[in-house]
């Protein structure tokens, strides 16, 4: 048995918060799937009706979502252009990571793209979305039980730093072990950008398909959802070493949280805007879509320039893409950017991501708060996910972070937060 880890301070409302989010996030996430098809699509109303246990437990959709695991995983073990070395360990050691999830999509891409010219129904996908999405949840539960019992032999320094409370609601929800592996699998690595991500923008293709047959071609609302939110995927994939120095892969535990986020809440509430736009169509003027194109660009353009130039400076700090740039020095060692995107707000690359969430939503219209959803949530994310990053920092930084926050004193928004 390992040892009891540190006693970090408890976060997300402790074992009562814990519990109740993971009642909340699937009862949400299957509230949204059922409401998105309903007539008046209300967001905040009680759902149509209550799905009977055989709209959610399907054969076939166990099947498909098993293939689709599988696929995934063998993709992820296909030879990688690359190997990345993740962040140093508590013990010093560092683990490899294969940088091969761009050409994971692709394949997918491709093999989805033969299936479909050979008769692959895939415009009946969204038929199956609830089943489907039960399938994903119960497979999160399953399998973060799975990890839990996995970290009760794992040694003292495999353990995150903040899902060893003791408390086994609490621990289960957070995540015990850091990096769980198999050999040399890494399930949380795997998991945060392999199914639920390339599986949100296969149902997002499904739903556009779905349309072309119901109504004889998409809808250029439903065009610029699938285009906006598969760059977002291509970006993240395209640039998969980027995700080895976030908190999730550095510092959270692999428990419910991330899988469950991962696996069920990513690909069927990030669809969001295309489930409401299969069901509710929604007429949209060229001026008016080269207006939210332009919202997106400017999103992007953010969210790209601030990780690209964060990531540079981490890599290379004479890099002479960042070498002009003004810094802070920190007791670490390490040095803090000031000026650039990171002297505008603390987290530029946030408001870029919201900039670009707000613009998701807008080819849906104004007349349903639903589709607006995910910029809501998002929004909660963001906060939430920045005020401890924010504690990790001064912990990490001490004095030099609060210069920092001294001399750049807006977390996300200039002159507002
Ligand atoms: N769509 C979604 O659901 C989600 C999207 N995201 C996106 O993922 C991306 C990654 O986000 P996330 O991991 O939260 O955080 P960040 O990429 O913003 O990383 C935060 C870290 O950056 C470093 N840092 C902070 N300030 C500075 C500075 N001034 N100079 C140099 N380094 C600094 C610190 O780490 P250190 O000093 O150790 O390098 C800090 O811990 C973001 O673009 C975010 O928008 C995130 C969550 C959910
Ligand atoms: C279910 C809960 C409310 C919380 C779940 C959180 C997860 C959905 C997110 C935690 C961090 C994420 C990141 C991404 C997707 C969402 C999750 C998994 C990205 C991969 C999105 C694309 C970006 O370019 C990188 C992100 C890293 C963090």
């Amino acid at each position: 048995m390992a040892p009891q880890g540190s006693r970090a301070p408890l976060e997300f409302g402790g074992p009562l918060g814990a519990a109740a989010l993971m009642l909340l996030l699937p009862a949400t996430m299957f509230h949204l799937l059922l409401v998105a098809r309903s007539g008046p699509a209300r967001l905040l109303g009680p759902p149509p009706y209550l799905p009977e246990p055989k709209a959610l437990w399907s054969p076939r959709a166990l099947l498909l979502w098993l293939t689709w695991l599988g696929l995934q995983v063998a993709l992820y073990l296909l030879p990688a252009r690359k190997v990345a070395e993740g962040q140093e360990l508590k013990d010093k050691s560092r683990l490899c990571y294969p940088i091969n999830g761009f050409q994971a999509l692709v394949l997918t891409a491709l093999l989805v793209g033969l299936g479909v010219s050979a008769g692959l129904p895939l415009g009946a996908l969204p038929e199956m979305l609830l089943p489907l999405a039960f399938m994903a949840t119960l497979t999160a539960f399953i399998f973060s039980l799975l990890l839990y019992l996995k970290a009760l032999i794992a040694p003292a320094s495999a353990l995150a730093p903040g899902g060893n409370s003791g408390n086994p609601i609490y621990d289960f929800f957070l995540g015990r072990e850091l990096n769980p592996r198999i050999c040399s699998f890494d399930f949380k690595y795997f998991c945060e950008l392999r199914p639920g991500l390339i599986g949100w923008v296969l149902i997002n293709l499904a739903l556009l398909l779905q349309e072309a047959e119901l109504r004889g071609s998409p809808s250029l609302a439903m065009c610029l959802v699938n285009g906006f939110q598969l760059l977002y995927v291509g970006d993240a994939l395209w640039h998969e070493e980027a995700v080895l120095t976030t908190m999730d892969i550095t510092h959270d535990g692999f428990g419910f949280m991330l899988a469950f986020g991962d696996l069920a809440w990513v690909p069927f509430t990030y669809s969001l805007q295309a489930q409401f736009l299969l069901y509710h169509p929604q007429p949209l003027e060229l001026p008016m879509a080269s207006v939210i194109c332009l919202i997106n660009a400017v999103g992007y353009y953010i969210f790209r320039g601030a990780n690209s130039q964060k990531n540079s400076f981490r890599k290379n700090p004479s890099d002479p893409k960042v070498a002009g740039l003004e810094t802070i020095s920190t007791a670490t060692g390490r040095q803090l950017l000031v000026s650039g995107w990171w002297g505008m707000v603390r987290h530029p690359n946030y408001l870029g991501d919201l900039i670009m969430a707000l613009a998701w939503s807008l080819p849906c219209g104004m007349s349903h708060l639903l589709p607006y959803f995910y910029l809501i949530y998002f929004t909660a994310l963001l906060v939430h996910r920045e005020a401890r990053d924010e504690q990790q920092c001064l912990q990490k930084y001490g004095l030099a972070w609060q210069e920092y926050c001294r001399r750049v004193p807006y977390r996300i928004m200039p002159y507002i937060y």
